[in-house]
């Protein structure tokens, strides 16, 4: 495309070069250049991108994107001065890709806890209508059957030339709908400012990713950020932050909650199970039995979050519970695994003292034997989370197994003590294994029938990252593992 075209839209000021030239890929890493590529310069969090920019030209990089002073740039190259070259990637690379959310219902669902088992439950109940779907957030990006390949740093949501070519490739195969996980950080850091919005779906509001946003606040005002440009917008009544997001919510909107039975989606003769979990969704009048295969309160809450979103787009209730009626499970999202020794095992991916209480809250509900769980805090991340998790561990387990999830630049066992300041102020017993397989395998050793053992917080994750190196390490594969060497 041609540079000019692309700049349409931007602000700018040409500092030298010619406008008139062919731009044939966008990128804000210099490593990731090829011949003809427009180097977007971004001040980064630990570097500059600007420093790349010999590097950037050594790939071939034909124009350059600045905020900044730059000179001794070779004459043949373009450059190009912005106010700010984070904000302007977004909409260069929006145009450059064809504009794809234009021509597409792109669903978003932000929220702290819930998104990726929220976004995978519209796309099942979408594609179970006969819809090609693309999704993209934590665990994968899809389109249809096709897995698209990611290297393992992409963010949950992608940086915005990413994430635009990703909604070009999706369109491209064919997609209607896209089902966007919206981190706070993408919202915060503005990855998705040029996306246009069918839907946005809130799913709660609880303590999480201090140490991106420093404040409890700055986080609010990040998730906050999606909701005054959708075209419609899908809301938790039952949380707090409804009340601020029914201020600024722009668009139609539905509401749904299972306490608040004002709200246009709600729940009623709740039943859940060891299996999952059954009730009467209730929109406008209309009835539904539904019956979702993953257990738990929040699983309610995540179907009506994933019905509001259906219904703006034109699906029926009977559609939405056909959908979720097929359902088997999300990895590494409260998967259970049945054992020859009559205890059972459950690998989950919560990560924060919210999403730790609802599942361990949920287990309590159908546990016939001790709750024994086996969880660890990331490295690198608020660590005021630790003794939180802590405690609800403690107050809601029989025994507690303390180990590593994902120390990385930090000493694992200062994480770890951390934990401890939290379960001392329960009367849980517990133990300390830095090895994440040995804290597992002690465990499954130490389970009796009819116990249920949790073992949270890393989910569908198939490493452990330590000091910079990702090892490979799968939970399901460890219990498996266990298994198949003849251990109860
Ligand atoms: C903390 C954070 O937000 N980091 C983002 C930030 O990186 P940074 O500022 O550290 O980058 P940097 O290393 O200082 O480099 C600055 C610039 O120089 C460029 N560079 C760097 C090296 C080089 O050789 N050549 C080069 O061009 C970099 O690509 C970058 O554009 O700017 C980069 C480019 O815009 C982002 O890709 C990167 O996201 C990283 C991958 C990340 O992990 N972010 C996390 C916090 C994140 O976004 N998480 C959310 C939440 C997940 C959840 O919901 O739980 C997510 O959506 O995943
Ligand atoms: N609606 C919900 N409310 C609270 N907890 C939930 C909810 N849905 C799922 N959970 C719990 O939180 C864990 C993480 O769920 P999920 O991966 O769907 O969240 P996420 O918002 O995508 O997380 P991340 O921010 O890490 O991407 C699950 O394993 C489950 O224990
Ligand atoms: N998106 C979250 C996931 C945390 C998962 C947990 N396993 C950890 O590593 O802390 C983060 O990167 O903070
Ligand atoms: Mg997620």
């Amino acid at each position: 495309m041609e540079l000019r075209e692309i700049l349409h839209l931007t602000p700018y000021k040409l500092l030298q070069g010619s406008l008139d030239i062919e731009v044939d890929d966008i990128a804000f890493d210099s490593r990731k250049v090829t011949p003809n590529t427009m180097f977007v310069c971004i001040p980064g969090f630990k570097r500059d991108g600007h420093q790349f920019i010999p590097q950037s030209l050594e790939k071939g990089a034909t124009v350059l994107v600045v905020e900044k002073e730059v000179s001794h740039i070779p004459e043949n190259v373009t450059v190009i001065k912005v106010e700010s070259s984070r904000k302007a990637l977004p909409q260069l690379s929006s145009i450059f890709f064809g504009e794809p959310t234009k021509d597409v219902n792109l669903i978003g669902i932000t929220g702290t806890n819930g998104k990726t088992s929220v976004s995978f439950l519209i796309s099942k109940i979408l594609r179970t209508a006969g819809r090609k779907v693309g999704v993209t957030g934590t665990v994968c990006k899809q389109v249809g059957d096709k897995v698209i390949p990611f290297d393992t740093t992409t963010p949950t949501t992608p940086e915005a030339s990413d994430l635009q070519r990703l909604f070009k490739l999706m369109l491209d195969e064919g997609a209607q709908d896209i089902v966007m996980e919206v981190s706070s950080m993408a919202l915060e850091l503005g990855r998705v400012d040029a996306c246009r919005f069918k839907v946005g779906v809130f799913t709660n509001f609880t303590q999480d990713h201090l140490d991106d946003h420093g404040t409890m606040e700055n986080y609010k005002n990040a998730k906050l950020k999606l909701f005054n440009r959708c075209e419609a917008n899908v809301i938790n009544l039952d949380d707090p932050l409804s009340a601020e997001i029914l201020e600024i919510a722009t668009g139609s909107i539905i509401t749904y909650g299972i306490n608040h039975q004002e709200a246009d989606l709600t729940a009623s003769d709740i039943i859940i199970s060891a299996e999952g979990v059954r009730f009467t969704m209730n929109y406008n009048g209309d009835e539904q039995c539904i019956f979702l295969r993953i257990p738990g309160k929040f699983s309610v809450y995540n179907a009506l979050a994933a019905a509001g979103a259906c219904l703006n787009l034109g699906i029926t209730l009977k559609e939405i519970a056909d959908g979720l009626a097929a359902v088997k499970g999300v990895r590494g999202r409260f998967e259970s695994f049945h054992t020859p020794g009559g205890y059972s095992v459950i690998v989950d991916y919560a990560h924060s003292p919210d999403s730790l209480e609802n599942v361990l809250t949920t287990v309590r509900e159908f546990a016939k034997g001790r709750i024994i769980t086996v969880f660890g805090c990331g490295g690198d991340r608020d660590p005021s989370k630790r003794p939180n998790m802590g405690k609800v561990a403690g107050q809601l387990s029989d025994c507690c197994v303390l180990t590593s999830d994902n120390p990385r630049s930090e000493d694992p066992i200062k994480i770890l003590q951390d934990i401890e300041v939290g379960i001392k102020e329960t009367n849980c017993p517990y133990k300390k294994f830095v090895d994440r397989k040995e804290a597992i395998y002690f465990a499954m050793q130490s389970a009796q029938p009819q116990d249920v053992i949790i073992i949270a917080g890393k989910g569908h994750e198939n490493y452990q990252e330590i000091k910079g190196t990702k090892i490979r390490f799968d939970d399901a594969e460890v219990v498996k593992e266990f298994l198949s060497i003849g251990q109860k």
